[in-house]
């Protein structure tokens, strides 16, 4: 413990160091580059990462070792020691390079989670570290440590490790350990298989279905960080976006990149990533069906490549069969509407982009221009091209057969006649909504109030006028319950990229959700991607888990049930009469345990429920949420009383999916409280 401990003084030692060096570095820098632009880009690069080295929290440095070799021969390269950590931390002075500490993101880290006495990989002892709890600004405080002697395995204590070792009690503490506040990272237990699928390649695309709590969103995070540590250059420069279901789930999740050193990743949710505007209005079930089925796609490419005329429509009016007539000096050039006919048809044959097909069309039509002029009267310099090109009859023939079009304006004319053979009445009244008339400037349509599902459609057809912007790699949680026209947008944006797309058929609660994956990573862009199943949950107790799983054979998903890692945990199913008393009362009762609290209820009953806690809600503070159903996706509490199971269920079409996911949230202990009986599926399982 004492040479532990030094070792861990020497490594605080080192960071403050490198803090510093990295401080004193800016200022060298900043003198030492003759160009300015060298030194900003410099300056940028060492602010951040005196940045990143101030910014540590000041928990623990390192959470394990591993000791190869026979440890008797200091000659022998394999008789070596390392320590990880959450970040690499090298000696000063004479030491400088050696590392003190290994990043768990190195090669040699992967031997840490994945050595089992089945594979020892050359490890003698691997060694986990026990801290105290810890809380920014303390001294971490190593409380113990547990060796695992991999070249002379014994019978370990404690459950079964599915690696063919015990469950180490240090791993099994820190799963046991009640949540207090945001997700924290798993550097320290990440299990071989969640390894596996951090570590997997940067060009490679992966798909999880994990059943809830099997570390899906903390695979996903951390696999982030394994990528900007190995492709710093590609990704770091703001090409990694992390989406989430909601602006909750962001903030729970927020902490867990920068806890790692990474910074500079974007965490949004699709809305917030696609808005063009502010959502001002709300689509009727119907409405938003049609406009996220994924027929939109045709349906939209259609509306705005009606816009193109086929034949030209003699927009400079001449002699018949001239369609374009361009003056040059005391010359008039003609060009017929076949050949203008045959250009538009051209480009249309190659697809680009609806603004780069205009230009091509522009210059494709000068150039003709310019053939007949040299014909006659010799060459022409690119002067008298961009002349041409900007030429009043040209832009207006451009503007006849290829038309500006912003994306508001096509949708808003589209949605005021929705007039496409793919859809059938009923869903063309569903969507049509009047819009400016054809043809209005665009300031028309900026007054109009788009629906969320617009936004979506809006960005459709900006990918389809423009190639947006993507990102190297994009991490989607929950990716289970995006539309296929929501699966597009992400697609565009990860189309020089690859995907991690992270989620649980059985948790799907939107209308559209996907209820296998082949398909939904096909719409992804990613047909054949593999799809890993992970089983082993870290969040529920058992019987909790017992008791969701009664849901699994009604949700309709072939999805395999999961099971516990856990072995502590409570849950209670109570009938009640007087359910705000009993929430009351059961909450009173929660709060003298150690963790977060929180009372999930269908929408209309958490307002009733809110005034009853009054009091007791403002004595716990932050300790305390009390959330409708709707608002929990992905999130956990140490202890969860979900009010009325039969309200959550019959509150919207996938009330049991919904019932689902309010039933995975809890860590440490679940109360279930109705008045009314339990939905059937529960009433066999709940009681234990
Ligand atoms: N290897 C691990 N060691 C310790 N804790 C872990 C490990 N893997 C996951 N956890 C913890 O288990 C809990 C559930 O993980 P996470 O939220 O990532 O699961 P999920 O599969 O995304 O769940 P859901 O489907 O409900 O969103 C979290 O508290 C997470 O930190």
């Amino acid at each position: 413990m004492a040479r532990e401990r030094a070792h861990h003084d020497r490594c605080r030692a080192a960071l403050t160091a490198m803090a510093a060096g990295a401080v004193e570095q800016i200022a060298v820098g900043e003198h030492a580059f003759a160009s300015g632009a060298d030194a900003e880009v410099l300056g940028y690069e060492l602010r951040s990462r005196a940045r990143e080295l101030a910014d540590d929290p000041g928990g623990p440095l390192f959470f394990g070792r591993l000791d190869f070799g026979d440890g008797e021969d200091a000659g022998d390269h394999r008789a070596r020691r390392y320590y990880l950590g959450r970040r690499r931390i090298t000696g000063p002075g004479p030491e400088a390079g050696i590392p003190l500490v290994v990043d768990w993101r190195a090669p040699l880290a992967r031997t840490f989670y994945q050595a089992g006495p089945r594979d020892p990989r050359g490890v003698r002892i691997r060694r986990r570290h026990g801290w105290a709890p810890f809380s920014t600004g303390d001294p971490a405080e190593l409380t113990g440590f547990e060796d695992e002697h991999l070249d002379a395995p014994g019978p370990g204590p404690g459950p079964a490790d599915a690696s063919g070792g015990a469950l180490s009690a240090i791993v099994a503490a820190e799963l046991e350990r009640p949540r207090i506040g945001p997700m924290r990272d798993i550097t320290a237990t990440i299990r071989p298989e969640q390894d596996d699928l951090v570590r997997s390649a940067a060009a490679d695309s992966l798909c999880v279905q994990g059943a809830p709590g099997t570390g899906k969103t903390a695979v996903g995070l951390h696999r982030a960080a394994y990528l900007l540590y190995t492709h710093p250059g590609k990704l770091r420069s703001g090409g990694l976006l992390v989406i989430g279901p909601d602006r909750a789930f962001l903030s729970y999740i927020e902490r867990v990149l920068p806890s790692l050193g990474e910074t500079g990743v974007r965490q949004s949710t699709l809305v917030d990533e696609i808005a063009r505007h502010a959502v001002g209005a709300e689509d009727t079930p119907r409405a938003a069906a049609v406009k996220h089925d994924a027929r939109m796609a045709d349906v939209l490419r259609r509306a705005l490549y009606s816009r193109v005329a086929a034949v030209p429509a003699g927009a400079a009016a001449g002699a018949a069969g001239t369609a374009l007539t361009v003056p040059d000096g005391s010359y008039r050039w003609r060009l017929d509407a076949e050949v203008l006919a045959g250009i538009v048809a051209g480009v249309r044959e190659e697809e680009p982009p609806y603004a780069t097909g205009r230009e091509r069309v522009r210059s494709r039509v000068v150039r003709e221009v310019q053939l007949a002029a040299e014909r006659r009267s010799g060459p022409r310099g690119a002067g008298w091209v961009r002349r041409t090109e900007r030429s009043r009859p040209v832009g207006a023939f451009l503007d006849a057969v290829w038309p500006q079009v912003s994306p508001e304006e096509a949708l808003a004319a589209f949605l005021a006649d929705p007039a496409d053979p793919a859809l059938d009445p009923g869903e063309r009244d569903a969507i049509r909504r009047p819009g400016p008339p054809r043809g209005s400037s665009p300031r028309a349509y900026r007054s109009v109030r788009w629906t969320a599902a617009d936004l979506v459609l809006l960005d459709e057809l900006s990918g389809l006028i423009e190639r947006p912007p993507g990102y190297g790699h994009i991490v989607v949680d929950e990716a289970q319950d995006l539309s296929p026209m929501e699966c597009r947008a992400i697609a565009r944006r990860a189309a020089f990229g690859s995907l991690t797309v992270l989620g649980d058929l059985a948790q799907g609660t939107t209308p559209w959700a996907a209820r296998d994956w082949p398909r939904q990573l096909a719409l992804l862009g990613r047909a054949g991607t593999p799809v890993t199943v992970l089983t082993t949950g870290f969040r529920m107790p058992r019987a909790v888990v017992r008791l969701a799983n009664g849901l699994l054979p009604s949700l309709g998903v072939d999805v395999p049930p999961a099971r516990s890692l856990r072995y502590g945990g409570e849950l209670t199913v109570r009938r009640v009469t007087g359910l705000a008393a009993a929430t009351v009362a059961a909450v009173r009762s929660a709060l003298t345990r150690e963790g977060t609290v929180a009372v999930i209820a269908a929408g209309p009953d958490t307002d009733r429920l809110r005034t009853a806690l009054g009091p007791l809600a403002a004595e716990a503070g932050e300790r305390l949420s009390v959330l409708p159903a709707t608002a929990v996706k992905g999130l956990e509490y140490d202890h969860v009383v979900v009010v009325e199971p039969a309200a959550i269920a019959a509150a919207e079409e996938r009330g049991l999916h919904r019932l689902y996911v309010v039933l995975t949230r809890a860590v440490s202990r679940l109360d279930v409280l109705h008045e009314r009986p339990l939905p059937p599926q529960l009433t066999d399982t709940g009681r234990d």
